[in-house]
């Protein structure tokens, strides 16, 4: 945006230019006041504001005759209408003249400012100055192994298509990535993707969440508002969670994608919308309709074209990649350089479990980012938890080890390395050694007879690994 956003308001009652004044105000929009329209028209000869927001009746020239007069002499003006005396004829005849948005008082104040953004927006539009680009989350999808791969030929696949899809998998492992790529690259991208996860709304609201509601519909329905359905429209609704949904709440879904249409809470008219559904869920949702907890017609609906997105442990060849990825994002988020992993660090991490998939280990990226104050990573410093959550915890410490070190050396041969001990053994006494030393404060005599050598073999050891 060049300069700061001016709105200019004209109301001939001092109560509501209070109101809005402290409402654009708290928003960030600098804004001016009228208190009748012939003065803004004076002002209007030497200035220019982005947006207007003018009342109907007022002493002098009126909203409407306002509303002509800027329509035709400034067009690209968007002016928003307000009005106390609201009937069918004002509202036609306000949006005949051109309003970009018609408000009956009450009105909600942050509708209004939600209305007046929408208006700067597309004021900022007109006059060609590039729209300031939503933070969209970054989409770039990590995968080389086969599974992955799969998935990326399924994205390719379904990039002309407007079809509906199921994603399958574990929590974290990528399932909105997915979904905000198969809108990215399907020809709805123009217009919104917005996400929506079943299991985090209050079971009462998720109606109207999805659907919207009519002023009134219920108490504190104090206006109108739209569903997450409307502003979806022309673009893709991703329903997250999907098996979690109430079941009065499947039976309303069910019924828009078959007639491409449906009721906000408390209306009587119907919404028509154009809404391309991708759902997601973690569970089996055919075990939940085997089980009477999800419909079976709702699910067929869903399940034209399935996604399964394999959990991390399947795809283990993708995590250094994956590291080294987070590792540069979080650098770029929180300074610093990327992080480098010493190569047993990263065998021990390729190794683990990684029950909560990618966002896990990329919060495990972000926790050494922060944690770690050298550059190279070591075995010690990662999260003390992650062993003992990831790892299958054994009892005991000395089984704890031992269990790592069968699944590390089973993942070197699974991988095709031969030679294993050559990189097994050094990594222990480094590890070994290190320890020693931070026991012994680093007096090399102490150490050594910690570890039960003599002090010249620990220095020829030491010499050894480079140490
Ligand atoms: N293949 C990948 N490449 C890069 N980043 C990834 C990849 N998979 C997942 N991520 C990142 O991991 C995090 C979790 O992914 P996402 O939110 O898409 O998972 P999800 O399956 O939708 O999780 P949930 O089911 O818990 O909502 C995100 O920050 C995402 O950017």
């Amino acid at each position: 945006m060049t300069g700061q956003a001016r709105v200019w308001v004209v109301d001939d009652d001092s109560s509501i230019r209070w109101v809005l004044e402290r409402a654009l105000n708290q928003a960030g929009i600098d804004n001016e006041s009228f208190s009748d329209a012939d003065s803004l028209l004076q002002k209007l000869r030497d200035d220019q504001p982005d947006v207007i927001i003018s009342d109907i009746r007022m002493p002098g020239t009126d909203g409407l005759a306002l509303l002509s007069h800027l329509n035709e002499h400034y067009p690209e003006l968007p002016v928003i209408i307000t009005t106390a005396h609201s009937d069918l004829d004002s509202a036609v005849e306000s949006y005949q003249r051109g309003a970009f948005e018609y408000l009956p008082k009450p009105f909600d104040i942050d509708e209004v400012v939600a209305i007046t953004e929408r208006a700067l927006a597309q004021a900022r539009e007109k006059r060609g100055e590039i729209p300031v680009p939503e933070a969209l989350p970054q989409t770039e999808i990590i995968g080389e192994a086969p599974a992955m791969q799969e998935v990326f030929r399924a994205i390719g696949r379904l990039a002309h298509s407007n079809i509906t899809v199921l994603i399958n998998g574990e929590s974290g492992t990528g399932k909105e990535l997915v979904a905000r790529a198969l809108h990215r690259h399907s020809p709805r991208a123009a217009n919104p993707f917005i996400a929506l996860n079943m299991a985090a709304i209050p079971k009462d609201l998720m109606e109207s969440e999805l659907f919207g509601h009519e002023k009134g519909a219920f108490t504190g329905a104090n206006a109108k508002r739209e569903g997450r359905f409307e502003q979806a429209n022309g673009g893709s609704l991703f329903l997250d969670e999907i098996g979690d949904m109430p079941a009065e709440t499947q039976t309303r879904l069910l019924r828009v994608l078959a007639d491409g249409e449906f009721y906000r809470v408390g209306g009587h008219t119907p919404v028509k919308v154009d809404v391309r559904i991708i759902a997601a869920t973690h569970q089996d949702l055919e075990e939940l309709v085997q089980r009477g907890d999800f419909r079976e017609d709702l699910f067929h609906r869903l399940n034209v074209i399935r996604i399964h997105i394999p959990k991390l442990a399947e795809r283990r060849e993708d995590i250094p990649r994956l590291m080294q990825f987070f590792f540069q994002r979080a650098a770029e988020e929180l300074g610093g350089e990327p992080k480098v992993l010493l190569p047993e660090t990263e065998q021990f991490l390729i190794g683990l479990d990684w029950p909560g998939n990618v966002r896990q280990l990329e919060n495990t990226c972000r926790w050494i980012t922060v944690m770690a104050s050298g550059r190279e990573i070591h075995l010690r410093d990662l999260p003390p938890e992650l062993g003992k959550t990831t790892a299958p915890a054994e009892t005991g410490t000395q089984t704890d080890w031992r269990e790592l070190l069968y699944k590390w050396a089973r993942n070197e041969l699974v991988q095709g390395k031969h030679h294993i001990l050559r990189q097994a053994v050094p990594t222990f006494e480094r590890v070994m050694i290190e320890v020693a030393l931070q026991h012994s404060q680093g007096r090399k005599r102490d150490a050594a007879e910690l570890l039960g050598w003599g002090r010249n073999t620990l220095t020829r050891k030491m010499k050894d690994l480079n140490m």
